[in-house]
């Protein structure tokens, strides 16, 4: 399928440069990245064309730092003013007809999270396609004081003292469950990746962005690259397109939370010693259903991008990926099933998606309609 992405903000900008980056040179799915920010130096640094970049905001609440503590719903009305300038920054590009948009902002900062609501009901008026938001939720570390205390010992206070250290953010809780509030039915669907979770013990968030980033963008990709022909001739039996996705998503803004499992293969047999070169390598059916068996699992039971009961979920979708020989059918239906038991519902749908050229068997989960704990803590932090 073909999908827009847009960034907004710091954590925006730098999750769609890593979509970017994560796109299959033999599979793309990407029509137009956009970057939107209001600091200048954070847009320089994305690999996003000028022609794709805007710098907005400028003076209002959604570039001061104040607006961290301050008024969120100034923010929500500094957004409402901006978006007519960035649609039409998308306009004068001459963005191409996507089948969906995908608008990726970190919530609980002053620029992006006040921004989404208004552009994400702006693209939905503009386009004729669903707008999807791929959020990211705080850390405990941004405004919990005691987590930071803890981690630099007895005397340590919530400021900043490296140069990996982000500013405190007391109000990035509060901010990040209202914004998702002011999301609520405007969203096609809003997929959520927890900072909290990914984080290593003592790590801040901007030590970890750039494997977090890598790690969301490669599930964003795995799902909406999908399983469309190869120029190699290798065809999906199952392929997964955009109508299957918006099925699965829904429209009326599900929390989703994506999982994700892989396993690198051997591809190739060496006989060098033979003096030959290397050939395709035969696959046993016992390894291809083993491989498939432990993605599958990894992804609906390994650590999802929100922490959820997958049980929880109304809807769900898998596409297993990888080299054909080893996307064995069976083991792959069977992936399916588990999952329809996992979920309870009749809403499932599974594909599957032949790389060629790949080097790792893999699987990708979208969970749509959760339950989270994360969110109930986060929500009562805000009350
Ligand atoms: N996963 C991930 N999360 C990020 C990243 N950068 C920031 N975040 C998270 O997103 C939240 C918002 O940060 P930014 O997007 O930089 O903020 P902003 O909206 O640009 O506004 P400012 O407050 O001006 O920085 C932070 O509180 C972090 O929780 C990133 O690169 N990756």
């Amino acid at each position: 399928m073909q999908l827009e992405v847009v960034g907004l903000g710091g954590a925006g900008c730098r999750l769609a440069d890593a979509i970017r980056a994560a796109e299959p040179a033999d599979h793309p799915f990407l029509t137009d990245v956009f970057a939107f920010d209001t600091d200048e130096a954070s847009l320089q640094g994305t690999v996003i064309p000028e022609s794709h970049r805007a710098k907005y905001g400028q003076g209002t609440a959604l570039e001061e730092s104040a607006g961290l503590e301050g008024d969120l719903e100034q923010g929500f009305e500094s957004g409402q003013n901006v978006v007519d300038d960035l649609l039409a920054v998308r306009e004068r590009s001459g963005s191409t007809a996507p089948d969906a948009v995908l608008v990726t902002v970190g919530l609980g900062g002053t620029t992006g999270g006040p921004t989404a609501p208004a552009l994400v009901a702006a693209l939905q008026r503009a386009v004729d396609a669903p707008v999807y938001v791929l959020a990211t939720l705080p850390a405990d570390r941004e405004f919990d004081p005691d987590v930071v205390a803890a981690d630099r010992g007895p005397h340590a206070g919530m400021t900043a003292t490296t140069e990996s250290d982000e500013p405190p953010r007391p109000a990035a809780a509060s901010h990040a469950i209202r914004t998702l509030e002011a999301l609520e039915g405007v969203a096609s669907a809003i997929m959520l990746f927890d900072n909290e979770t990914w984080l290593r013990p003592g790590e801040t968030v901007a030590d970890a962005r750039n494997r977090s980033n890598r790690e969301l963008a490669t599930r964003v990709a795995a799902i909406f690259a999908g399983g469309d022909g190869e120029s190699t001739g290798a065809v999906a039996q199952n392929v997964i397109d955009a109508s299957d996705i918006e099925r699965i998503l829904g429209t009326e803004s599900a929390v989703v939370s994506l999982g994700y499992g892989e396993q690198a293969v051997e591809t190739t047999s060496s006989r060098f010693g033979l003096g030959l070169l290397p050939t395709e390598r035969e696959v046993e059916t016992s390894e291809a259903v083993s491989a498939v068996e432990t993605v599958v699992r990894k992804g609906i039971r390994g650590k999802l991008s929100l922490e959820c009961d997958p049980e929880t979920a109304e809807r769900g979708l898998l596409i297993v990926g990888g080299p054909p020989a080893w996307l064995n059918r069976q083991a792959i239906a069977e992936g399916r099933r588990t999952l329809q038991s996992t979920v309870g519902g009749t809403g499932v749908l599974g594909g599957d998606a032949p790389r060629s050229n790949g080097e790792t068997v893999f699987a990708a989960v979208v969970l749509a309609g959760v339950e989270s704990g994360r969110l109930e803590e986060l929500r009562a932090l805000a009350d």
